[in-house]
């Protein structure tokens, strides 16, 4: 079995190259690519840089030229529900772009025709997910992922992204990965541990806990990997 693990930030996949000590560096198409073995399943560790743009390149290389069979992406995110607190881990349930609009043709917000306003993720993995949380005793949250590609530090605009799209938490590459892994029919799931509240602290608020957060999401996904 050959798995991608997936970032956008290289703070997101630091302790992730710190666990699997012994990786190879491979240079393909503007990313650094590290592959590892851990218990049997060899592992494609990457990040993308910030944005769909980047997220859907990287995380389509991992599928189209490094072979990968499933993809877990693991970082942070900014909270939406007022449930989500610092360090809380929520895994997406379906992700949608918060920031495709094409409504002067009567379309959604999220809305790309020929394509899917919501994108689900798989249900093996997310179960996968749920029975690690469980058997750890930590809280995981299931629920919408909105992805677009601003940094968001502004309640008005977090509030219309909960209200037009029911998310829960709000990131910049979920859903572009979701939708290279979806067509091309590669189970994946996105975990990300919060670092904010998609506020006007939001920029203070990631600074402070970015590291840390992204530790909470990374050994969560190791705890994946042993169920696998
Ligand atoms: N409030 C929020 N809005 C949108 N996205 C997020 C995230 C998730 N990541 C972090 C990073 C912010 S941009 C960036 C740019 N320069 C330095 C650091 N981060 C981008 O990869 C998306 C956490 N909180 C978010």
């Amino acid at each position: 079995m050959k798995i991608a693990i997936l970032g956008a930030m290289v703070e997101e996949i630091t302790p992730l190259l710190s666990f699997f000590g012994n990786h190879h560096k491979v240079s393909y198409a503007g990313n650094d690519y590290y592959e590892a073995h851990y218990k049997g399943i060899d592992l494609v560790i990457a990040y993308s840089k910030i944005g769909k743009v980047n997220a859907a390149l990287t995380a389509s290389a991992l599928l189209m030229h490094f072979g990968c069979e499933k993809l877990i992406f693991s970082g942070v995110a900014g909270a939406v529900s007022p449930e989500l607190k610092i360090g809380d881990l929520v895994i997406a349930s379906s992700l949608c772009q918060h920031d495709v609009d094409i409504t002067a043709f009567g379309h959604p917000f999220g809305f790309i025709p020929e394509s899917k306003h919501f994108i689900p993720s798989d249900e093996r993995l997310n179960g996968v997910a749920k029975g690690v949380a469980q058997s750890k005793g930590i809280a995981l949250k299931e629920g919408i992922i909105a992805t677009g590609d601003q940094f968001i530090a502004d309640s008005l605009k977090k509030e219309w992204i909960r209200k037009t799209f029911n998310a829960d938490a709000l990131e910049m590459e979920g859903a572009s990965v979701a939708v290279v892994c979806d067509t091309l029919g590669v189970p994946f799931c996105v975990l990300r541990a919060i670092s904010d509240a998609a506020d006007m602290e939001a920029g203070f608020s990631f600074d402070e806990f970015l590291v840390s957060s992204a530790k909470v999401s990374a050994e969560f996904v190791i705890g994946m990997l042993d169920r696998l």
